[in-house]
């Protein structure tokens, strides 16, 4: 078969690594307009603000690697069409040549795109979006300016507001905005979201929440303000991080997709197509807290799909297991992870829950170094009593792994009170007899 594959960042690698090392004898051609790939984008926060000192390190994959695998990766090509009634692809190469890819089967691996902010001044010099690896380039470079001392960031969620340590450790004065009350609103309830808050004016950085950028206003042609609901700041410099949306244009008007133009599929990664899989940021996927398929971009979520989407072309029919939007993020030491649905965004999503808090310290009583607080929030359905988010906060990094086995909690439908009585180890360096997971558990109501 000849297999096609759009966009060749980390959901499309998955997928043609699957089919290239799983399922010899198929013809691949990967097409992607950028001239790199596999950028970790969350690299750049850590790159910018120096705390890895170059980013040649951020990538993974090669094209040549797949060349010498078999495939054919046309980069620097843009697809500007896609006849799926004739099975073709239409691109345009960099020196302007048009292509046209028949293809057997299709995947779509797109990702997604930033979302612009509409309002005056969008033009200006000085006001720059955070993806590609250019534009860290580009973000690298202004920060690296004497007179680049006051960063206005847009929006306080993952990328914001790790933008917005970087920025502070390059030594700038940085305000962060958000529309919502606090920083990752998307992601935790406000008294979890409240420590990161703390944590980030504790280091300097200035908080604008509930503001919201009406315009940007410029000098010789360079952003040198901007004006809110509230206020109006002199800036030097603006970093726009306020949500991606599915990359679907190429297809969204063929296939079935989600209300946000996330193209719908399977458990298989299959389209409303047959012959077209979809992948990553551009596609759907299925949640496990939800128990429905929702929007949920993460580079967890598109490698895993990449494979899922490799195998069922290649000939093995495979499920995916579904995700529970798993995440974590570390600001200047201060660790927040959370899995499944916060309160608020479960109620959001109509699900009736309670929940369960509990605070104490990570490993036991009687150590006195090194033994920082954990605050913990487990979801619960009222009804069935499933477990459906989690959502922890502390200096000490031993969260990350416990995060993972709600993450399979949520996957495997477990209840409250089936964790309660969990076999959790205990050793003094590591943890408690009542552990703070057991006891928030037990307390269930
Ligand atoms: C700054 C930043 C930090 C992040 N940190 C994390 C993190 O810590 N953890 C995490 O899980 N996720 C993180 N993410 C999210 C993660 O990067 C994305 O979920 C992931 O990149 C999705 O992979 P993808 O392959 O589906 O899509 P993308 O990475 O968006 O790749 C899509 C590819 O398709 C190509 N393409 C699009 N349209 C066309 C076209 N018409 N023709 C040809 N090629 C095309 C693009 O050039 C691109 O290479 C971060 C994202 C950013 C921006
Ligand atoms: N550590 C990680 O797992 C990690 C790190 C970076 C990015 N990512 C992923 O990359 C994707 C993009 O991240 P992101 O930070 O851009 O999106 P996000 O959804 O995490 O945050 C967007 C923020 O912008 C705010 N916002 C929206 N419109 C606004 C407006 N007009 N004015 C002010 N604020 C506004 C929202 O309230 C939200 O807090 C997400 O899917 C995220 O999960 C993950």
């Amino acid at each position: 078969m000849k297999i096609v594959i759009i966009g060749t960042n980390h959901a499309g690698i998955a997928a043609a690594n699957t089919l290239l090392d799983k399922y010899l004898g198929h013809e691949i051609v990967m097409i992607d307009r950028n001239s790199n790939m596999s950028y970790l984008g969350c690299g750049t926060a850590l790159w910018v603000g120096r705390q890895i000192d170059q980013p040649h390190e951020l990538f993974y994959a090669r094209p040549d690697e797949f060349e010498a695998k078999g495939a054919t990766v046309l980069t620097e090509t843009e697809v500007s069409t896609i006849d799926f009634q004739k099975k073709q692809v239409h691109a345009i190469a960099k020196t302007g040549e048009t292509l046209v890819e028949d293809y057997d089967k299709l995947i779509l691996a797109m990702g997604s795109r930033p979302i612009i902010p509409k309002i005056l001044g969008n033009e200006l010099e000085g006001i720059h979006f955070l993806k590609l690896f250019q534009e860290g380039q580009a973000v690298d470079e202004e920060f690296a300016k004497e007179s680049v001392k006051r960063i206005a960031v847009i929006g306080a969620g993952y990328i914001g507001t790790e933008i917005a340590e970087a920025a502070k450790r390059r030594g700038k004065e940085v305000l962060l905005f958000d529309a919502e009350a606090t920083s990752l609103a998307s992601y935790y309830d406000e008294d979890f979201a409240k420590g990161m808050d703390e944590n980030l004016s504790k280091q300097g950085i200035e908080l604008h929440f509930g503001e919201i950028a009406q315009e940007f206003k410029g000098t010789n042609g360079r952003v040198s303000q901007i004006v809110t609901n509230k206020n109006s700041y002199d800036v030097d410099m603006v970093i726009n991080c306020i949500g991606f949306t599915a990359n679907s244009a190429l297809a969204s008007d063929q296939l079935d997709t989600l209300k946000n133009g996330a193209i719908k599929v399977d458990k298989h990664q299959q389209t409303s197509d047959p012959d077209v899989y979809a992948v990553g940021d551009v596609a759907s996927i299925y949640s496990n807290a939800l128990q429905d398929f929702t929007y949920i971009a993460l580079a967890s979520n598109a490698v895993r799909s990449g494979i899922v989407a490799g195998h069922n072309i290649g000939g093995t029919s495979l499920e995916s297991a579904g995700v529970q939007g798993s995440n974590g993020i570390s600001i200047f030491g201060y660790n927040m992870t959370s899995t499944g649905f916060s309160v608020k965004a479960a109620e959001r999503f109509g699900l009736d829950v309670s929940y369960t808090d509990f605070e104490d310290k990570q490993k036991a009583w009687f150590l006195h170094e090194d033994n920082d607080t954990v605050k913990i929030r487990i979801v619960y359905e009222k009804e069935s009593r499933r477990i459906v988010g989690t959502q922890m906060a502390s200096y000490s990094e031993i969260i990350a792994g416990n995060i993972n086995m709600f993450s399979l909690a949520i996957q495997e439908q477990k209840t409250i009170d089936e964790l309660a009585l969990l076999d959790l180890f205990f050793l003094p360096h590591f943890n408690s007899p009542y552990n703070y997971m057991t006891v928030a558990a037990l307390n269930a109501k």
